[in-house]
């Protein structure tokens, strides 16, 4: 049977260029080599040195470590065997002890080097001599051993030698220091790089506390300086199954950031922008954790999406739930903060998010005539609760509603309207017998009491003034009695005025050429107007329905009961409302100033 012919430069090539995000990863896979090779010696010598020294020098890098190393056999199989490596087990599964898996990492050295050096004494073979392995960018290689006399390693361990391409910034003493740091800060051995002339400037790096491993404190200055932002909560995580240990950072983040979570895997640095690793409700969270279960793609810098990093994701969700219902219940304030600084947030999260509908319903408190109050306290609450579609309708009913018993909620504010309607699609969190629906203001006007045939007859005048002051398709003016006495008049707008308004206009727009020729009559027509709805409690409407004013004071008097109500509603006036509300003023002026002489 034939097999598959591999062009060696094409695979180099895509193993080494093409599947990593860019030549930086070759100090992590170098490092992580050292790692595996020391954990491997420390099996079976649990007391081995555990260092590396990287030397920066004539535009090459060396790194040399104190690992296992590798005899003439290993070198050729496991060096030049492209996918070969020592670290999965006979069935071909990755070893837990180890980082590596793949078999190609050292080829990412490519990237920066033509050419690949190695030497290696194995600590299993202390006697043997020193491998060298020479690997090249075309797919070729030699191997040998050293003969005596030539320069070889006087310890076990590997010595891998790349020698930079020309100009090679990548192997720059600041840029290599800077990988280390930012692959290799937490490992747990000691990492030393060298530079300068006869490696005179050392550094020394790794062996960092991780941000979990720090005191809170400690653990707000990290996210201050890493995160570049102050954390509004810090929460502790574990997850066994994915021998997770790490934190979920509680940020002020808005939901279509893209959330990056920082994942480390046995203490090196996988990737600063991890994804799935939190539930999408829960946005505001920013993971640093190691997992060291958790499986790597090929190129290490992602998390496989497997059922494990489900599972972990499942879990961490759960944390940051619970770490929402204590503060609900233990710090109804710090909840407040935080329910008002991801108000949008979460009720944007809440409409798609059954998990998130619940906690909005049952923590996160809406405006509301009884206070502050969440939505599933209203529905317990008894009484009929309406809610409005803007803020102005909701400033411009609350008081009525209330003095006739209904609640009024402002769902005026982004995505309020459709938690609630998710809300009351949901009868597994509905009380049963709640009665929650948009505010009517038929309904209102319905529970006004209606003026006595007395007061009709005497109302009559002053109401056909009206339809003359007032245009009626804008607004139909009518009498009733109702609490507060102090309100003269109330305006009931629509609730869905403005969609009204846009469509009436366009339909009239339409229907001015197309009435005349399709003789098709304006649809809007005979839909419902915002009312003006004078309050015969009130003395100053008593004193304008029984005082015979004259007919332009009635007109000034009604048309400015009108402006003060679409004012205190905030709804928009148009050139014809404020020309009313300048002459209102005028006269009201003009009465208060003595008549010039
Ligand atoms: N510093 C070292 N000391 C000892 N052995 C080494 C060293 N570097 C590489 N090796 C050997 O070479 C093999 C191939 O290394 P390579 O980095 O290409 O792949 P890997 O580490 O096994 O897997 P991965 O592709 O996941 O990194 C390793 O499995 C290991 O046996």
């Amino acid at each position: 049977m034939a097999t598959f012919q591999v062009d060696l430069r094409g695979m180099v090539d895509l193993l080494s260029r093409n599947l990593y995000s860019g030549p930086r990863v070759y100090v992590r896979e170098l490092l992580q080599n050292t790692v595996d090779a020391i954990a491997a010696r420390r099996l079976q010598d649990p007391d081995c040195p555990a260092t590396v020294t990287i030397t920066v020098a004539d535009g090459g890098l060396t790194c040399r470590d104190t690992g296992i190393g590798l005899t003439l056999q290993e070198a050729s199989d496991l060096l030049s065997t492209i996918g070969a490596s020592s670290k999965r087990d006979e069935l071909g599964l990755s070893r837990g002890d180890y980082l590596g898996q793949f078999g190609i990492g050292m080829l990412s050295c490519f990237m920066v080097s033509e050419r690949i050096r190695v030497l290696s004494r194995s600590a299993r073979q202390p006697q043997a001599p020193t491998v060298e392995w020479v690997g090249r960018t075309d797919g070729t290689y030699a191997v040998r051993a050293l003969e005596a006399g030539e320069d070889g390693l006087d310890e076990p361990g590997t010595l891998v030698e790349l020698d930079g391409l020309p100009g090679e910034p990548w192997l720059r003493a600041d840029t290599v220091r800077a990988l280390v740091d930012e692959f290799g800060s937490l490992l747990p051995i000691d990492v030393e790089v060298r530079s300068g002339q006869g490696g005179a400037t050392r550094t020394r790096h790794a062996h960092q506390e991780a941000p979990w491993e720090l005191s809170r404190r400690e653990q707000r200055r990290w996210c201050a300086e890493t995160l570049d932002a102050e954390p509004f909560d810090i929460i502790d995580l574990k997850v066994p199954a994915a021998g997770l240990r790490g934190l979920a950072v509680i940020t002020s983040a808005h939901p279509t950031a893209t959330a990056h979570h920082t994942a480390y895997v046995k203490r090196m640095l996988v990737s600063r922008s991890a994804e799935g690793l939190v539930p999408e409700w829960a946005y505001f969270v920013r993971v640093v954790a190691d997992a060291a279960h958790l499986r790597l793609t090929a190129s290490r810098e992602q998390l496989v999406d497997d059922d494990l990093r489900a599972e972990t994701r499942e879990a961490i969700g759960a944390a940051v739930r619970s770490w929402l219902e204590r503060m609900a219940r233990a710090a109804p304030r710090r909840f407040a903060e935080f329910v008002a600084a991801h108000a949008v947030g979460l009720r944007s999260v809440a409409i798609s998010d059954a998990d998130m509908l619940e906690l909005v319903v049952r923590h996160a408190p809406v405006e509301s005539t009884l206070g502050p109050r969440t939505l599933a306290q209203l529905a317990a609450s008894g009484k009929p609760v309406r809610f409005t579609r803007t803020v102005d309708q909701y400033r411009a009913l609350a008081d009525v509603a209330s003095s006739q018993g209904i609640v009024l909620v402002n769902a005026g504010y982004a995505y309020e309207e459709e938690v609630i309607a998710a809300f009351l699609a949901r009868p597994d969190l509905l009380e049963a017998g709640a009665d929650i629906a948009l505010v009517d203001p038929g309904e209102l006007l319905e529970a006004f009491s209606p003026c006595s045939p007395a007061e009709e007859a005497q109302a009559i005048e002053v109401l056909m003034l009206a339809a003359q002051a007032i245009d009626p398709e804008d607004c139909e003016v009518v009498m009733r009695r109702f609490e507060p006495a102090t309100l003269p008049a109330l305006y009931l707008p629509d609730p869905d005025l403005a969609g009204r308004v846009a469509a009436r206009t366009s339909t009239r727009a339409a229907t001015g050429v197309w009435s005349e020729i399709l003789g098709v009559t304006d649809p809007f027509a005979g839909s419902p107007v915002p009312r003006l709805v004078l309050n015969r409690t009130n003395p100053l409407v008593v004193r304008l329905v029984s005082a015979r004013a004259d007919d332009a004071v009635v007109t000034r008097t009604l048309r400015g009961l009108y402006i003060q109500c679409l004012l205190l509603g905030h709804q928009p006036l148009g050139p014809k409302e404020r020309s009313w509300a300048a002459e209102a003023l005028g006269s009201l002026l003009d009465s208060a100033l003595p008549q010039a002489q």
